[in-house]
């Protein structure tokens, strides 16, 4: 009774409605090992569908569709460790992206504890089951720069969509500016049948060759090694292909003009040791973006950005998708 009491108080606290929105104690067995006692909440669909939201980074650790098919990618090797980002899912990296000066790679929101956000305004207010807003406060977060801000995050889910609409707020008294990046590890069914449409012809910058600027000269995004690359001025649809498993992951984006696209391949993947040695097989990085060009906010401004990926069933036509229709034909 009192173990009941106070899982209601918890939920009063989120001001969650109970019958819609569970919020469980621990994060699932079937993922990884990522047994440890992180407080996350679930979001379901009347569909079938569903998404898991750690507090911890503000983590997207589970999307799955109708099928209760896992559409994100976790590492088996996934840990929660102080300190640590998990492996895999969806992050929000805030402040600064890649290995470019003196603060955290990727920034440390991926591994503070946010807050749900009781006041998302002027984003009108949560009045269906599958949406979820957050919230960190610079208050109390050793980050280098910028000094005071709060960063917002809404999640929400619907039928074969996860949209998520990340803000930042300048709560100090002089401007900052800073890098932004929705880091999203798709899961594939294998990387070698992967292709990337949309982003073709751009102009890229590729850490891999000491942050060098090439343009793209395939005609779609395909792996046979390492990638880690910024690709400029992106549009605001890509595709990404999973010839395999016949499924086409629908990236749409606002306010994120670049996408950081990753695998680390066998080498990078024993390197690490948050990632099994052959995980880079079943993921693909692809990223949401403002890196090149860093965000500047006054005092009081706000920046909005905003990112849905919806999937759709493809099929081969003559060994080839046709582009225009994964881009343009699935609405
Ligand atoms: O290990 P993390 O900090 O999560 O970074 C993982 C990867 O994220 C991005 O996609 C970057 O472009 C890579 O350079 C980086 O290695």
């Amino acid at each position: 009774m009192k173990l009941l009491r106070s899982f209601f108080g918890f939920l009063d606290w989120l001001q969650l409605d109970w019958r819609r929105v569970k919020v469980k104690p621990f994060v699932s067995n079937s993922r990884g090992m990522l047994q440890q006692q992180l407080p996350r909440i679930v979001l379901t669909d009347p569909n079938g569908s569903s998404a898991e939201v750690l507090l911890y980074g503000g983590h997207i650790v589970s999307w799955k569709n109708q099928r209760k098919e896992e559409l994100l990618f976790m590492s088996s090797k996934a840990k929660w460790k102080q300190h640590k980002a998990i492996r895999g899912g969806i992050s929000a990296c805030f402040a600064r992206f890649g290995d470019v000066g003196s603060v955290e790679q990727n920034g440390m929101t991926r591994n503070r504890m946010w807050s749900l956000d009781r006041d998302p305004s002027p984003l009108p207010p949560i009045n269906d089951h599958s949406s979820i807003d957050l919230i960190l406060k610079s208050t109390g977060v050793d980050l280098k720069t910028p000094r005071s801000f709060e960063l917002r995050l809404r999640i929400s889910l619907s039928a074969g969509n996860l949209i998520l609409i990340p803000r930042v707020r300048n709560t100090d008294n002089k401007p900052f500016s800073f890098a932004f990046s929705l880091c999203n590890y798709l899961s594939v069914s294998d990387i070698s049948e992967v292709r990337i449409e949309g982003l073709e012809t751009l102009d890229y910058v590729d850490n891999l060759m000491n942050r060098s600027r090439f343009t793209e000269q395939a005609d779609a995004i395909t792996f046979d090694g390492e990638t880690d690359r910024v690709y400029l001025h992106s549009p605001n649809k890509i595709a990404i292909i999973d010839h395999e498993k016949k499924r086409t992951f629908v990236l749409q984006k606002n306010a994120l003009p670049d996408s950081v696209v990753w695998n680390p391949w066998n080498k990078k993947a024993k390197a690490l040791p948050d990632l099994g040695d052959d995980d880079y097989k079943m993921m693909i990085c692809v990223n949401s973006a403002a890196i090149d060009t860093p965000i500047l906010l006054k005092p009081s401004e706000e920046w909005k950005g905003y990112q849905e990926i919806s999937t759709v069933s493809s099929s081969y036509c003559s060994g080839q998708l046709d582009p225009n229709k994964v881009l343009h034909g699935f609405q």
